[in-house]
């Protein structure tokens, strides 16, 4: 199997607070990787570091072999492949679906670049099928801003896909969802997955029971446990910590 990202002894203070106290794990290629636990157990401080939002005191992680994501501002690593979408949707409201899409796809060149150039072709083919991945093919004309909830949050994701990333980071992305769209959200998962390995934060344990293909559980900074849904919910340390005080209800 090959390794997307390799995360090694990684420690996050914040003023001599350990965030994130030795977390070592590594996700493989075609992942749908759940990081759950309770408050403040360091879910969202990892995935900042994973995108280059903060930077760890200690540890390293490496993607796709070779690059230390240390090295990278957080808005380069859209370049080497990574992109997260945040708990509230961050679409242009004013403009439409397609129009969305079309910033996102020029992305890589800059703001300003993208602004001011033409799309090719080939750009509109691959916004066409990134659309009806996520199901949005007949509302590609429709204001972001009539969307529903869950339209936004796929738009989102489709925002990212369009520029080839190889690793996703979605921060609880059925946050706010009924269970229709909460499910249809999960299938889409692995369907992406297909092309792209995904890292999800998440406290809905239903979803995480259906969709996760692996889990970390994390308390206090550190992992507690690691495998599949059916193995950690069954370490007594993992009930007694967030599954016996209601998973999902910490949030
Ligand atoms: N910028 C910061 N400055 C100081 N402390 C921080 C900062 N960011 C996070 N923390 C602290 O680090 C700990 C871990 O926070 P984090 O947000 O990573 O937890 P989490 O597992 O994502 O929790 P939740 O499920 O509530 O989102 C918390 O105690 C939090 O208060």
């Amino acid at each position: 199997m090959e390794t997307v990202l390799e995360i090694k002894d990684l420690i996050i203070s914040f003023d001599g607070f350990r965030a994130v106290n030795g977390v070592t794990t590594s996700v493989q290629k075609g992942e749908v990787r759940f990081f759950i636990g309770p408050n403040g157990a360091g879910k969202t401080t990892l995935l900042d570091a994973i995108c280059g939002r903060v930077h760890p005191q200690h540890g390293s992680i490496i993607f796709n072999g070779d690059k230390n994501i240390m090295h990278y501002p957080e808005h380069k690593l859209v370049n080497i492949g990574i992109g997260r979408k945040f708990q509230v949707p961050s679409v242009f409201t004013s403009l439409s679906v397609y129009e969305n899409m079309e910033v996102s796809v020029v992305k890589k060149r800059g703001i300003a670049a993208s602004l001011f150039s033409e799309i090719t072709e080939a750009q509109q083919e691959k916004i066409n099928k990134v659309l009806t991945l996520v199901d949005l093919n007949n509302c590609a004309g429709k204001k972001a801003a009539d969307l529903s909830h869950g339209q936004k949050q796929w738009l989102e994701i489709a925002m990212l896909l369009v520029q080839d990333l190889q690793l996703i980071l979605l921060d609880e992305p059925v946050a706010g969802m009924g269970r229709r769209e909460t499910t249809k959200t999960g299938e889409l998962l692995r369907k992406i997955a297909q092309h792209c390995t995904v890292i999800v934060v998440e406290h809905d344990m239903e979803f995480v029971r259906e969709f996760a293909s692996k889990v970390t559980v994390m308390h206090e900074g550190h992992i507690l446990d690691e495998g599949s849904v059916e193995q950690v919910q069954k370490n007594p340390k993992v009930i007694d910590v967030y599954l016996g005080r209601g998973g999902e209800n910490c949030a």
